[in-house]
C-alpha cells in the first residue's frame, strides 16, 4: 500500500469549524489516483497533509506502511508538483531539475545522470540550458515534471499541474502525463477540480464535498452509479437531468405530462429525485401529445445540445445527432428513456439504477 489515510482531519487554527473530517481511503502502487470537488472543498489541504506541509489534527497517515503524521517533509519519499510550476526563474532547466538532487548531496556524476534521465522522460533535453522564461506553459510544466522524476520518489503528489496551460495542451498534456506515470510505475495522488480531467486520468477518484468524501470509486461507476445528486451532477456534460418527481404504482410521476414506469419497487407517494442524463431521453419534435417545448439550442458540431421546459416548468437537457432537428418553440414529445437513477428526494441518496430496456413515458391524451 503506498498511501493510507485514516479518519482523516483537519481543522485550522484561525476556525472553529474542521475543512476536512473522516477522510479514509489506501492509495495502491502504481495507482493514478486523483482528488476532485469544487473549490474550497479541501483537495489541496489534503494533498499538503499526506506532503507533511501542513499539519494532521486527527486520524492517522501512512506512507508505505509507516506512520508518517509526523515525519518531516523531506523523509516521507514524496515529490510533489504545483500549478505555479515552482521554479527558480534565474536557474537552466537543468539546475532546476537537479536542484533538490544538490541539497540531498549527490554527487555531480550522480546529479547529471538523473536529471539526463528525466529530461529525456519529458523530452527537454534540448532545451536543458534555457531559462524557465525562454519556455512555453507546457514546457515549464514538463521541467516540474522532469524534477519530480529526477528526485526517483515513487509517490508523486500533484496539485492541479495542468490548470495553467490551454484547453488543447492540456489534453495534451494528460495523455503525456498518463503515459509517464505508466512507464515509471509512479503513484500519483492528482488534485483537480475538473472532472473531465478526473474521469480520463484516474483509476480511482475521490469525489470531496462540504468537508467530506462523497464517494471513492472507478470514473465509470461514479458515472453509472452515484451515491448521491452531488456526484451524478458532478460528472457528465451536458450535466445530468434532476427532476423532481412522486412515485405512485411503480412510476415516477415528473408531471400531469410525463412519468416513466419502473421495474423495481419504491413505496407509493415517496418524493424523488429522477437523474436522467441527456443522451439517453428519447424524444420527437411533434405537435401531438407534445410534453415539452424546446427552449434554447445550441450547435457543437455534429450533435446539438436543447434545452426544454416541461409543463410544470422543470427544465431538461437533451441532446441529438440530428442537427437539423429542432429549433427553439418546437414542441417535442418525450418518449422514453434507456437508462435512469432515483434518488431519494430528502437525503439526495441513490436508490436504484434501472437500465436496460427501454421505457415509454406515458402520455396523457390531450
Ligand atoms: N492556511 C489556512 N488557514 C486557514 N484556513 C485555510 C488555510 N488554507 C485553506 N483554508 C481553508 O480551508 C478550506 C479548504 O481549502 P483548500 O485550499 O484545501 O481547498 P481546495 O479544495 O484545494 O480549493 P481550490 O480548488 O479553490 O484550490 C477553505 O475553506 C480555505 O479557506
Amino acid at each position: 500500500m503506498a498511501i493510507r489515510l485514516e479518519r482523516l482531519e483537519k481543522t485550522y487554527p484561525e476556525s472553529e469549524q474542521p475543512v476536512l473530517t473522516d477522510v479514509s481511503v489506501e492509495v495502491k502502487d502504481g495507482e493514478f489516483f486523483v482528488i476532485v470537488g469544487p473549490s474550497g472543498c479541501g483537495k489541496s489541504t489534503l494533498l499538503r497533509m499526506i506532503a507533511g506541509l501542513t499539519s494532521i489534527t486527527a486520524g492517522r497517515l501512512l506512507i508505505n506502511d509507516q506512520p508518517a503524521n509526523k515525519l518531516p517533509p523531506k523523509d516521507r519519499q514524496l515529490s510533489m508538483v504545483f500549478q505555479s510550476y515552482a521554479l527558480f526563474p534565474f536557474l537552466s532547466v537543468e539546475a532546476n531539475v537537479g536542484f533538490g538532487l544538490k541539497a540531498r548531496h549527490q554527487t555531480p556524476a550522480e546529479i547529471t545522470e538523473r536529471v539526463n534521465y528525466a529530461l529525456e522522460m519529458v523530452n527537454l533535453t534540448e532545451f536543458r540550458t534555457r531559462k524557465p522564461k525562454a519556455l512555453s506553459g507546457g514546457q515549464r510544466q514538463r521541467v516540474a515534471l522532469a524534477r519530480a522524476i529526477a528526485s526517483e520518489a515513487k509517490i508523486c503528489l500533484m496539485d492541479e499541474p495542468l490548470s495553467n496551460l490551454d484547453a488543447q495542451l492540456r489534453a495534451k498534456m494528460r495523455i503525456e502525463l498518463k503515459q509517464l506515470q505508466r512507464k515509471l510505475g509512479l503513484t500519483v495522488i492528482y488534485v483537480t477540480h475538473d472532472q473531465v480531467e478526473a474521469m480520463t486520468m484516474a483509476d480511482r477518484v475521490m469525489v470531496l464535498k462540504h468537508r467530506q468524501v462523497q464517494q471513492i470509486d472507478t470514473p465509470l461507476n461514479l458515472y453509472q452509479r452515484p451515491k448521491n445528486e452531488f456526484v451524478a451532477s458532478f460528472f457528465g456534460t451536458p450535466q445530468i437531468n434532476l427532476l423532481a418527481a412522486t412515485v405512485q404504482q411503480q412510476h415516477l410521476l415528473i408531471n400531469a405530462d410525463l412519468d416513466f414506469a419502473i421495474e423495481r419497487p419504491i413505496e407509493d407517494g415517496t418524493e424523488v429525485t429522477v437523474g436522467i442524463r441527456p443522451n439517453q431521453l428519447q424524444f420527437q419534435v411533434t405537435v401531438r401529445n407534445a410534453n415539452a417545448r424546446i427552449e434554447s439550442v445550441a450547435y457543437l458540431g455534429d450533435q446539438v445540445v436543447a434545452t426544454a421546459v416541461l409543463s410544470d416548468d422543470q427544465t431538461v437537457r437533451l441532446v441529438s445527432d440530428n442537427t437539423q432537428l429542432i429549433k427553439v418553440g418546437d414542441l417535442i414529445r418525450i418518449t422514453g428513456v434507456s437508462e435512469l437513477t432515483v434518488f431519494e428526494q430528502k437525503t439526495g441518496n441513490l436508490m436504484l439504477v434501472e437500465k436496460g430496456s427501454e421505457r415509454d413515458a406515458a402520455v396523457t391524451a390531450g
